[in-house]
């Protein structure tokens, strides 16, 4: 198997192919030195064609991202032929199949995960991203039922903030808020919060509040700003999902309302936490790990650390502190190399 990849020997331990986001493949592998799992999407640059220009944007935008609902990127290799990103591995996979699984879920749980969403999304626009295509296949489970936030092949950074406009028609059109399918000009965190309106829809009714095969009576269905509320819905969670639903941008509910919204607060009585756990100053015990085993000094390690350079090291460093964040010892597994 890793003749296939030869940059990857004896740095990852290549096991099977594991899914397939559109001109990607997505392979389990075990990171050599931590014996940790991740997932490794691989993607042929002669396959790529005119989608050159999303791997790019994904890598530049996953580098700046770091948070607790977000997938991790710990390390990316470029060949004359290929593109690796070395990611966060979920092994219960899409939100979207465990909706489906349980046809619908209830407005407790669905809180849970949507607090999870709004986190995530806060972050993002914080950072200046919008991610254009916030779906439940986008949002992974990792092993103890958390969501990551992955694909970010269509986000955007404006030019000079949030609050410069975007033009691309992008997404998928069941998620497009109204002002992007007509063609305006539209602001990325407004159509990010409609698209988290119809997930949350989605969540609590196990299907779409617009939906039909043929695309442009899908758009109209769009503009109408029209849905079925179900029975089943608390007049609470219709008065929210009609608050993100608001086909008219500035009607539309701010991520800043929702994080303190009475719907998203209720059984928690704290806001939508949506600050990184991640700590910007290094841990020391991984440091220390990582310099015995590279034989080098403690402060020399936390420079060459410290460069963030996405390669080996950088995938060694978080590795090591996610073992650590999830109370395994904080070893690396293979003897120290000799110092060169
Ligand atoms: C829109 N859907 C079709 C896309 C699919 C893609 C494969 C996914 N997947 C599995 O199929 N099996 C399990 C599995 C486990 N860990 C994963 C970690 C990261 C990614 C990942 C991350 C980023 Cl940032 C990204 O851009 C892409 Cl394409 C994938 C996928 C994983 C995964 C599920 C969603």
């Amino acid at each position: 198997m890793s003749s296939q990849y030869p940059e990857l020997k004896g740095f990852y331990h290549l096991r099977e192919t594991i899914g397939s986001g559109g001109f990607a493949k997505v392979k389990l592998a075990y990171h050599a030195l931590t014996g940790e799992k991740v997932a490794i999407k691989i993607m042929d640059k002669r396959a790529l064609g005119d989608d050159l220009p999303r791997v790019k944007t994904e890598i530049a935008a996953m580098k700046e991202l770091c948070h607790q609902h977000i997938c991790k990127l710990y390390q990316v290799l470029e060949t004359e032929t290929r593109f690796y990103m070395v990611l966060e591995y979920c092994p219960e996979g899409e939100l979207f199949d465990y909706i489906v699984s349980k046809d619908r879920l209830d407005e407790a749980e669905a809180r849970i995960f949507f607090r999870q969403i709004v986190s995530a999304v806060a972050y993002i626009h914080i950072k200046g991203y919008a991610h254009r295509d916030l779906k439940p296949e986008n949002l992974l489970l990792d092993e103890d039922q958390n969501l990551k936030l992955i694909d970010f092949g269509l986000c955007a950074k404006p030019k000079g903030g949030m609050e410069n406009h975007l033009f691309t028609c992008c997404g998928s059109p069941a998620y497009a808020a109204p002002e992007l399918i007509s063609g305006k000009q539209y602001l990325g965190a407004e159509a990010d919060l409609w698209s988290m309106g119809v997930l949350l829809y989605a969540l609590l009714c196990g299907y779409l509040p617009f939906d039909d095969e043929k695309i442009p009576s899908l758009y109209r269905k769009i503009q109408s700003g029209k849905y079925e509320v179900p029975d089943w819905l608390t007049p609470e969670s219709s008065i929210l999902i009609a608050q993100m639903l608001q086909v008219d941008p500035k009607r539309r509910i701010s991520i800043q309302q929702l994080i303190n919204h009475p719907w998203l607060r209720k059984g928690f009585n704290i806001p939508c936490e949506f600050e990184s756990k991640y700590k910007m100053t290094l841990d020391e015990d991984c440091l220390t790990e990582l310099a015995v085993h590279y034989g080098q000094k403690r402060r020399e390690m936390e420079t060459k650390v410290s460069e963030w350079n996405y390669d080996y090291l950088t995938a060694s460093y978080f590795l090591l502190l996610e073992k650590k964040m999830k109370g395994r010892p904080v070893r690396l597994l293979q003897k120290p190399t000799a110092t060169d």
